[in-house]
């Protein structure tokens, strides 16, 4: 039982290692939540502001994984152009484009007061 949660954090750590390498937008999402964490201590946040921000961070984090998963997946079964292929990844795209969306509006609603 521990045997097998430990194997599954271990798979799912290593997925979070191909991600890192895959996709480099990682990256800069890393630096941008190091940078929102920052600001939300400078201004000491309220207890929902912060949820509000960590419930963002994780859409873009999570929709950014998911996204990747879905770009392996086509890959591996076709290298061809095919038109399902390019709707499965554009809709894909379009998941954390969203996810994006709904960050920056909480960014703007949180943060606006605070810095006018
Ligand atoms: N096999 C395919 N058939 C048709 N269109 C494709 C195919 N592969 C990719 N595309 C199109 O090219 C776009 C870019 O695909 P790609 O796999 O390069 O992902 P990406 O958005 O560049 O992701 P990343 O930069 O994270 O690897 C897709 O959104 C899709 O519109």
């Amino acid at each position: 039982m521990v045997n097998r949660l430990f194997r599954r954090f271990k798979f799912a750590f290593m997925g979070l290692k191909t991600m890192l390498k895959k996709d480099m937008h990682v990256l800069s999402h890393m630096v941008v939540t190091v940078l929102v964490i920052l600001l939300g201590l400078f201004f000491s946040l309220e207890k929902v502001e912060w949820l509000f921000i960590i419930s963002a961070i994780f859409a873009v984090l999570v929709t950014e994984v998911m996204n990747t998963g879905v770009e392996y997946t086509v890959d591996l079964v076709t290298g061809d152009y095919h038109e399902y292929a390019k709707a499965a990844k554009d809709v894909s795209a379009a998941a954390v484009l969203l996810s994006c969306i709904y960050a920056v509006a909480v960014g703007l609603v949180v943060f606006i007061p605070y810095i006018f």
